[in-house]
């Protein structure tokens, strides 16, 4: 199956409906520019298991991808084989025209699972330096002239220069998230890849975090992928969405996508989508797939321990189980 770009999907699931959102209305950048992400008939094996079937799409300089599906879609694994980390079985992956590779200057990656900050009371500056060396944790780079101008120009992009002398113990979750977004911008990569930025946070450290890396994508031309559970916080910032599921990558507008066919052949099962007050609900039956058994217990204290339910069937069930614990 190949899917060169739109949806991936066949015009008869396509939907036309506009409904005000900036998504809805705005011209993919691919279509002007050079791709910073190419895949070309990708197929992503993982223990045995197709993640990744046969998928070719290309995302240009300055887009601002939403990257969407159920536990266990293939997200994070995507992720990774951008950044080199997984190979695929088939097909190519390039990224500003050459084949991925690991280490790539290019790519910010916030993961997932952060490292745990253990060191608590390392201060905002050192903890930004230590993505530089993690071995260090800063110490010895932190007195170098060099390190600390780099440090203060992420630590000046994302607006957290005040953080930059307290430490980590005394800040929120926002706070630190804004430490790690810094982490991600050092050696000013063109490419950012943001694994579920938005667990453990609350909506209104929520929107500032998409807020933010918003006006970095606008203010420094920044590709973005930006994975989450929920689409309603990226709504109104985001360009195109890229939803996983059964394999299958689905890539266009909210409107070409976040619709009841596209996603009903994602999931394999019947998808209503339902639109209300400027929100957009995703609905299996009577369950809000965004929401149910999806649940943030408290922000984090440091730890960031994530519990996923990985089971092997989670492609082929439409409901989320996911369950957070900080
Ligand atoms: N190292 C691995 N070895 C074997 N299988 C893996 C490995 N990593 C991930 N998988 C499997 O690959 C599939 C895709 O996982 P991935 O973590 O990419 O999904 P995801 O969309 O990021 O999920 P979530 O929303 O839960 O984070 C899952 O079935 C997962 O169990």
């Amino acid at each position: 199956m190949s899917h060169p770009t739109g949806t991936g999907l066949d015009d008869a699931t396509r939907e036309g409906a506009r409904h005000g959102t900036r998504a809805g209305t705005h011209a993919p950048a691919s279509a002007a520019t050079r791709p910073v992400i190419e895949l070309d008939h990708v197929t992503i094996e993982l223990a045995g298991r197709t993640v990744l079937e046969d998928v070719s799409l290309s995302i240009g300089a300055g887009e601002f991808i939403g990257v969407l599906g159920a536990n266990g879609a293939g997200k994070t694994t995507l992720m990774r084989a951008l950044l080199g980390l997984v190979e695929p079985v088939g097909g190519s992956i390039r990224i500003l025209g050459k084949p991925a590779s690991r280490g790539n200057p290019a790519i910010g990656y916030m993961p997932q699972i952060r490292a745990t900050l253990a060191e608590r009371r390392l201060r905002g500056r050192d903890f930004v330096a230590c993505a530089l060396d993690g071995h260090r944790w800063g110490m010895a780079l932190g007195r170098s002239a060099r390190v600390r101008r780099q440090v203060d120009a992420a630590l000046a992009r994302v607006g957290a220069l005040e953080l930059a002398e307290r430490p980590l113990i005394s800040m929120s979750g926002g706070e630190r998230q804004r430490l790690l977004l810094a982490q991600c911008l050092l050696g000013e990569p063109g490419l950012l890849l943001l694994d579920e930025p938005l667990i453990s946070l609350d909506p209104h450290h929520q929107q500032a975090t998409v807020d933010l890396v918003h006006t970095l994508q606008r203010e420094f031309g920044i590709t973005v992928l930006f994975s989450a559970h929920e689409l309603n916080p990226l709504l109104h910032t985001l360009d195109r969405v890229l939803y996983l599921g059964r394999g299958q990558a689905a890539l266009g507008t909210v409107d070409e996508v976040i619709n009841g066919p596209v996603l009903s052949k994602l999931y394999g099962s019947r998808i209503d989508v339902m639109r209300l007050g400027g929100r957009i609900f995703v609905m299996s039956g009577a369950s809000d797939l965004e929401h149910d058994e999806h649940r943030h217990e408290g922000d984090c204290g440091g730890a960031h321990a994530h519990d996923h339910d990985h089971a092997h069937d989670a492609l082929h069930r439409p409901a989320h189980h996911h369950v957070h614990r900080h």
